[in-house]
């Protein structure tokens, strides 16, 4: 009670003071806001071994000269005028002292002339926190909310999904000969279609040119491959927040001292997406263009927003990279189990990459892209991508519990009070998805790196209904269902979509793949057989029926078959031979009832089941003509396995 009294009527000094607490240490409002901030660290992926104290060998200064000096370097024109003029910050804070000589960068050519642009300052903001980034989204992005679990909300405008038709890659010299080319997208193609060295300049000039023209840039300068012998430098030049805070989730974060050393990029990726290419341009055929030069080591993406263009960009980029060090990448998620033993989960998109390798028994390496070295396996990325179209919390708590802050969170659907997340609501996409980085999944492994795999799981989302739950495959089996890459999915937003769309696409993933197939698949069987890992294939789609009648295989069911096989249980069960596709299928599997592992059983119509059953090894049949002519491996000896490891009827 006295010392409440003494607080509201403080005796001493005989002034009045509120509270009675100590006055703060500013006397202007000015001086008050400085004192708020304390000398900024970069944001990083943490590393198991501490990398050590940052001690910086040149100034603070000479460094940020040196970062814009090389950021202005990847914005000048290739016209030789001047780069742009630039300067770190955010433009709505002023920078009113020092002469501008010092605040400032800008790329000089000799023969350099005067334009407007080059006399405007653009505001560089290089590699920003994610406080920093939803600062940005909000104040300046449309769409851009923080939910109720903290992350971030935001809308990628009309693209919500990649355009694959878009894609092209520039055809010169070497990559004339290197690529496997395509002339139109198929699912089955390849989908590498050629534009030149010509036309990418002009796209590159007009991507830059907006860039350019903005107060801002966004610039993140960021890592692929957590193997530090392969690793890529890369830099994402953007404008908007939303796309740097998704690279900054996506790729691996540098610590300041790799921030400090990071030189020049390896690849460089100009995302003006709000802008449209000129339909006028030789190869366009819409107003989106996703363009590739691989003697420039550099991407351009004209009209669309979607930000897993840039992520699928640079994937296409180790596929061309890393073979050509006879190292395998891979669409795949990789976990490993407290035993040190290792599984990849092939598949396409929505087949349950990210669910399954999303497991709270297991250590996650990664979710999406891989690459398969003689080191082992190390994750390209350092971020996962969700898919979050019925996320519930019981079913996926790991992938739950990571949107929180610093997730983006793309196209859902939210209350407009309370900020909660409906998941179930299909208003905007069907494709909503979180990114996060992967230390959100708590028993990640950092680093992302793990010995060679003992299991590699084709997962496939069958809404046949015809393909076993699980089948254990031989080597020239795996090859066959890697080269075909099947899935069947229902577009579900789709009015009137009763028929599965079966999709094949070779590798499980056709469309990130710069050689052909079989290069892949050689690199595959030569390392599954030096490591002796044994293949599974896993239906993840329907039982009881096709899409329509049947259902979808419960997740627990699929995470038991996965279970079985982690543990070894599965490999030394009782199997028997389906007809069609002389798949070994197991009798039993713990914790899933028997009678759905043959498929056949779940199905009342059993005449409907051959049918349908036929019907899709027909589809398998057809697809496959176009790889029967080619040799796989040095002697093409497995070739006519694999060949014979197709369905027969
Ligand atoms: N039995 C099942 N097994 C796996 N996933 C299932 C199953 N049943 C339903 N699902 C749902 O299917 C979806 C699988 O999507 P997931 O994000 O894992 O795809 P992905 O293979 O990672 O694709 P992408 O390459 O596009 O990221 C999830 O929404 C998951 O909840
Ligand atoms: O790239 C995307 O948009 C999502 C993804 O992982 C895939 O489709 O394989
Ligand atoms: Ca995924
Ligand atoms: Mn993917």
């Amino acid at each position: 009670m006295a010392a409440y009294e003494e607080e509201v009527f403080p005796v001493g000094d005989g002034m009045c003071h509120e509270g009675g607490v100590a006055p703060v240490k500013a006397r202007t409002i000015h001086e008050l806001h400085s004192l708020q901030k304390k000398k900024k660290s970069a944001p990083t992926t943490p590393t198991s071994a501490s990398a050590g104290p940052f001690l910086p060998t040149i100034s603070e200064d000479e460094l940020h000269w040196l970062q814009l000096q090389s950021i202005s370097t990847s914005l000048a024109s290739l016209t030789g005028e001047l780069g742009p003029k630039l300067v770190k910050g955010d433009p709505a804070r002023k920078v009113e002292s020092a002469a501008p000589q010092q605040q400032y960068h800008q790329y000089m050519s000799p023969t350099a002339i005067p334009t407007d642009t080059s006399l405007k300052l653009t505001h560089v903001l290089h590699n920003l926190s994610p406080a920093e980034l939803y600062e940005q989204a909000i104040k300046y992005e449309k769409g851009s909310f923080v939910t109720s679990s903290g992350a971030l909300a935001t809308l990628s405008g009309a693209k919500t999904g990649r355009s694959p038709k878009d894609k092209r890659v520039v055809n010169d010299e070497a990559t004339t000969q290197e690529l496997w080319w395509g002339k139109y997208v198929s699912s089955r193609g390849s989908p590498n279609i050629e534009m030149d060295e010509h036309t990418f300049t002009l796209n590159r000039e007009r991507a830059v040119d907006y860039l350019n023209s903005l107060d801002k840039v966004f610039v993140n300068d960021q890592f692929l491959n957590w193997d530090p012998e392969h690793r890529i430098k890369v830099r994402i030049i953007s404008a908007r927040a939303y796309h740097s805070l998704f690279m900054h989730n996506m790729c691996i974060r540098p610590t300041p001292e790799e921030l400090a050393n990071f030189g020049e990029p390896d690849f460089t990726i100009y995302n003006a997406g709000q802008f449209p290419c000129n339909r006028y341009t030789h190869y366009m055929t819409s107003s989106t263009s996703i363009d590739l030069n691989l003697a420039r080591r550099e991407m351009v993406i004209l009209g669309t927003q979607y930000a897993g263009e840039m992520k699928k960009g640079l994937f296409g980029v180790m596929h061309y990279l890393m073979p050509k060090k006879g190292i395998l990448s891979l669409h795949s998620g990789c976990n490993m189990g407290k035993d040190g033993d290792v599984a990849l989960f092939f598949g396409l998109s929505g087949t349950g990459k990210t669910t399954l390798s999303t497991d709270q028994n297991r250590y996650l390496i990664g979710d999406d892209e891989h690459c398969w070295s003689d080191n082992g396996i190390s994750n390209i990325e350092g971020g996962c991508y969700a898919k979050c179209i019925d996320l519930a919390k019981e079913k996926e708590p790991d992938i739950w519990n990571a949107i929180k802050f610093g997730t983006v969170l793309e196209n859902v659907v939210f209350d407009e009070h309370t900020r909660e997340v409906d998941f179930s609501d299909r208003s905007v996409t069907e494709n909503t998805r979180a990114a996060y980085p992967i230390e959100y999944i708590p028993n990640a492994k950092i680093p992302c790196v793990a010995t060679h795999p003992k299991n590699i799981i084709l997962l496939a989302c069958d809404a046949f209904g015809v393909l076993p739950p699980v089948s254990k495959l031989n080597l020239a089996q795996t090859m066959y269902h890697f080269i075909c890459g099947y899935t069947a999915l229902v577009a579900g937003t789709e009015d009137g979509i009763k028929e599965p769309q079966a999709t094949f696409s070779a590798c499980f993933g056709a469309a990130f793949i710069m050689l052909h197939p079989t290069r892949y698949a050689a690199l595959l069987a030569e390392k599954m057989s030096k490591h002796g890992a044994t293949g599974w294939l896993v239906n993840t789609g329907w039982s009881g029926g096709s899409y329509g009648v049947g259902s979808r295989i419960k997740l627990n069911y699929t995470r038991k078959i996965i279970d079985a096989i982690h543990s070894g249980s599965l490999l030394n069960a009782e199997y028997k031979k389906t007809e069609v596709f002389g798949l070994e299928i197991p009798t039993q599997v713990d914790g899933v009832p028997s009678e759905i592992l043959n498929p056949i059983n779940t199905w009342e119509d059993k005449e409907a089941y051959k049918q349908t059953l036929l019907k899709l090894a027909g589809l398998f049949k057809n697809n496959f003509e176009v790889f029967a002519d080619f040799k796989i491996g040095e002697d093409g000896s497995l070739t006519e396995q694999i060949l014979a490891a197709g369905p027969t009827f």
